[in-house]
């Protein structure tokens, strides 16, 4: 399957859904607490992981995740571990810029952000922890991109399908994704078919099973 084809399957899913079918196959079932800071906004695509840590001394060099950003296209969501700091951003307003120029769908950070009114302007989607006016530079610096990161205690690795709405993040592993994808629509089509039946009138304790909505047969 072209991996586009692929991310437009998941662009028809939530957090819950894939939740639901990560949970199946005894995967992470995902975070919250990473909101997006602007406003309603969902992202998925394939992360391009950054590794920050606070700065050593030594002369300064390119600004944090710009050279990840290079490298990325339109199938990207920047992945960046900043440990969860909400001291100091580790997003800007010029780096969704550049971002955004690229076609990257967004990013996610365990960490916080600054220049929101300008990722908004953009409609640029942006996770994190909150915002904070205080800059990145002089007080983080890149690691590593490319690399395994951990955002929120869960794994993500180059290459990984992540998906971030108003609910949370979750992570798919590369060689699951599809199968992810196949249990995760079962799920929506269940899920919809109790909701129909709601709707036309059917008590919720007798339409609403959780061994229904696991995709079990209901005894
Ligand atoms: O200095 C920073 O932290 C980065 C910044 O504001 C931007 O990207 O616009
Ligand atoms: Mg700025």
């Amino acid at each position: 399957m072209p991996t586009s084809a692929l991310l437009d399957r998941y662009a028809a899913l939530d957090s819950a859904a894939v939740s639901d079918a990560l949970d199946r196959l005894g995967l992470p079932p995902g975070v919250g607490g990473l909101r997006p800071v602007w406003g309603p906004a969902s992202v998925v695509g394939y992360a391009v992981t950054v590794q920050l840590e606070p700065r050593t001394d030594g002369p300064a060099g390119a600004h944090i995740a710009t050279t990840a950003i290079e490298t990325e296209d339109d199938q990207s969501v920047i992945v960046v571990d900043n440990q969860g700091r909400t001291d100091v951003s580790c997003w800007g307003g010029i780096l969704s810029l550049g971002a955004s120029q690229r076609g990257v769908r967004g990013v996610v950070a365990d960490g916080v952000c600054r220049d929101v009114g300008e990722a908004r302007e953009l409609q640029f989607p942006v996770f994190s922890r909150g915002s904070v006016p205080a800059t990145a530079r002089g007080r983080v610096q890149q690691r590593s991109t490319g690399e395994p990161v951990t955002v929120a205690g869960l794994t993500v690795h180059q290459g990984d399908i992540v998906l971030s709405d108003e609910t949370g993040l979750v992570v798919v592993p590369r060689d699951r994704a599809v199968q992810v994808a196949e249990l995760a629509e079962a799920v929506v089509a269940r899920e919809r078919a109790i909701a129909d039946e709601i709707r036309a009138g059917a008590r919720l304790s007798q339409a609403m099973h959780d061994a229904r909505l696991a995709g079990e047969t209901v005894r």
